[in-house]
């Protein structure tokens, strides 16, 4: 339990008169920003972590922040707690502006209680999420806590329910988003899993259902909170954040960037800072003339060709350490927000696996949910082949791409800069799934599949009748690319809108994402979809 606060000097107060009513409030006011006991922000400082206020105030325009509920106190009697009832109850809530923009914020108080969630404690998030909906701005959490209290029992497990159906309703209606500086453990992690984004601390943050001691004892694996829980493998391995910041100063601005680009609420608009892009082709355009390799097996870096799109190449990526074969991320095209997905050459050739089918599809919803175009850029040679990629479900799992194409209706343009095979070319963006705008390099390979492949299934008894094997096998593979391994063929029926010279992919987008600005689409009416969970 932690200490009671430090009490201040009894100060003669004659709450009788105004004076005395006005120096009352000012004292009560001090009792609730200095909750916590000082053992406790020096113990909080002394692990690199700031205090819920600090936070808060890190993260809002200066003097923005109005409070809600800074007297807010529990009423539970169990184990000796009716001595200890801090004003605020070990989470500060409240509202005020980033970047001028309204936001909600609940910032867990680690110095209270270990900020573990009581009655009053979820009774204040419930309330700033509420207010959060109906005002329709973006609500930011954050988690640094002991996870439910454990003395008010069911009361704190009601809570959480009550958040996590609330984090449920505002999917999709206002941004989420959560920042997990500390520990996130048990079903409480369950709140930010539901949000848009997560963005965790390397070091300071874990979050985890059952902890070290618990799975040591269960199935007697050893491990530390770090490699179980913490940021790294959050952002590597589960993919469960989005973004490792090295300190909480940079996960702060990590999430005003992220902010920058969303808009407050589904009706409402994407900040846009509007300027008009000049479209004759420059220098910087043109290197991207030179950019694909002529070897269909070298790889090159797609972030080159997404941040030669971007205005002044800036490109926020989401999730950069998790699927790194699938670029996701925010920039702007004319000042306005853009939601970009993209293979990356660079790893696994650029290849479709679960984890990148799984971090595409949630990314391209968030876009669609906030009214975001998406733009994609694809060079995919398929699925990646392996056991462990069916056991482990990239049927359902890869579905959920095509699914969030397919139900996306704000505007679409795909880019096909190199190879587009098989299944993998519908599912990233294409035009039978709904995209609006399809272009494709003269580099463009759409096909079902590779020449070796093909041509080992075509001609395998004409190879292995050969007098030369390998000379039949290079002209049938010569043949098969002058055939099929170009965007003509796609062309011709319409598929792909226009090939355009690598250098002209900017005034394309640019002028594309002006005409789509004023795309309606809707769906056929229906309760709900049932994505392929
Ligand atoms: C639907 C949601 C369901 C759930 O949340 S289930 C999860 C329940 N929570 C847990 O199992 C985590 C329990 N806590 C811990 O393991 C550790 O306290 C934790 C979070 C790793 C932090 O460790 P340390 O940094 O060493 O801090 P500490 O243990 O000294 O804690 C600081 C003060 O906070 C208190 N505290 C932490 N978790 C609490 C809780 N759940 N309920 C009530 N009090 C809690 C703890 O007793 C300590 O108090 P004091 O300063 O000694 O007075």
């Amino acid at each position: 339990m932690s200490e009671p606060a430090k009490q201040q000097e009894p100060q003669k107060i004659d709450i009788h008169t105004t004076a005395g009513k006005l120096a009352d409030l000012q004292r009560r006011i001090d009792e609730a920003t200095h909750a916590g006991s000082e053992r406790a922000v020096e113990k909080q400082h002394a692990k690199g972590k700031l205090t819920a206020r600090e936070r808060i105030a890190l993260l809002l325009d200066e003097d923005s922040f109005v409070e809600l509920d800074e007297f807010a106190r529990h009423r539970s009697t169990n184990f000796g707690l009716e001595n200890n009832r801090p004003y605020g109850d070990g989470v500060v809530t409240g509202y005020g502006t980033v970047d001028g923009r309204p936001v909600a914020v609940f910032s867990q108080d680690f110095t209270v209680f270990g900020g573990a969630l009581g009655e009053v404690f979820g009774q204040k998030i419930i309330k700033v999420m509420d207010f959060a909906l109906k005002t329709g701005c973006p609500v930011i959490g954050i988690n640094d806590s002991g996870g439910a209290r454990i003395q008010e029992g069911v009361m704190a497990l009601g809570m959480y329910g009550e958040i996590f159906r609330r984090n449920t309703h505002a999917s999709g209606v206002i941004p989420q988003i959560s920042l997990v500086v500390g520990p996130c453990a048990g079903g409480a992690v369950y709140s930010p899993a539901i949000t848009d984004f997560t963005v965790m601390v390397d070091q300071t943050s874990h979050m985890f259902i059952t902890g070290p001691d618990v799975i040591k004892t269960v199935t007697g694996e050893d491990v530390g909170f770090e490699e179980l829980g913490g940021a790294r493998t959050h952002n590597t391995t589960s993919g469960v954040a989005h973004h490792m910041a090295g300190d909480e100063k940079d996960a702060i601005e990590y999430v005003k960037s992220l902010l920058s680009y969303l808009p407050s609420n589904n009706l409402s608009e994407a900040p846009a800072f509007p300027e008009e892009a000049d479209l004759a082709p420059t220098d910087e355009d043109r290197e991207l003339d030179v950019l694909i390799p002529d070897s269909a097996n070298q790889p090159y870096d797609m972030h080159t060709v997404i941040e030669h799109v971007l205005d002044d190449g800036e490109f926020l990526e989401t999730q950069g350490m998790f699927a790194p074969n699938i670029l996701t991320g925010f920039g702007r095209v004319e000042g306005f927000p853009v939601g970009i997905v993209a293979n990356q050459p660079m790893q696994f050739a650029g290849c479709l696996d679960i984890n990148a089918s799984e971090k595409a599809a949630r990314f391209v919803r968030t876009c669609d949910a906030f009214n975001i175009p998406v733009v994609t850029f694809v060079d995919v040679p398929g699925f990646l082949p392996g056991v462990d990629q069916e056991y482990g479900g990239i049927i359902r799992r890869g579905a959920k791409l095509i699914y969030a194409y397919a139900e996306a209706t704000v505007p679409l343009i795909t880019v096909i800069t190199r190879k587009a095979f098989g299944g993998a070319y519908d599912v990233m963006g294409s035009k039978h799934l709904g995209a609006d705008l399809n272009l494709a390099w003269p580099t463009a390979q759409i096909a079902v599949m590779g020449a070796q492949g093909a041509v080992n299934i075509l001609h395998r008894r004409a190879i292995a009748e050969a007098d030369d094997v390998e000379a039949t096998r290079a002209r049938l593979i010569q043949e098969y690319e002058d055939a099929l391994l170009n965007p003509y063929t796609a062309a011709e029926r319409g598929y792909i809108d226009a090939v355009c010279m690598p250098s002209e992919t900017r005034a394309q987008i640019v002028k594309g994402l002006r005409q789509l600005r004023t795309k309606r689409e809707s769906l056929p009416p229906k309760k709900h979809g049932n994505i392929p969970l």
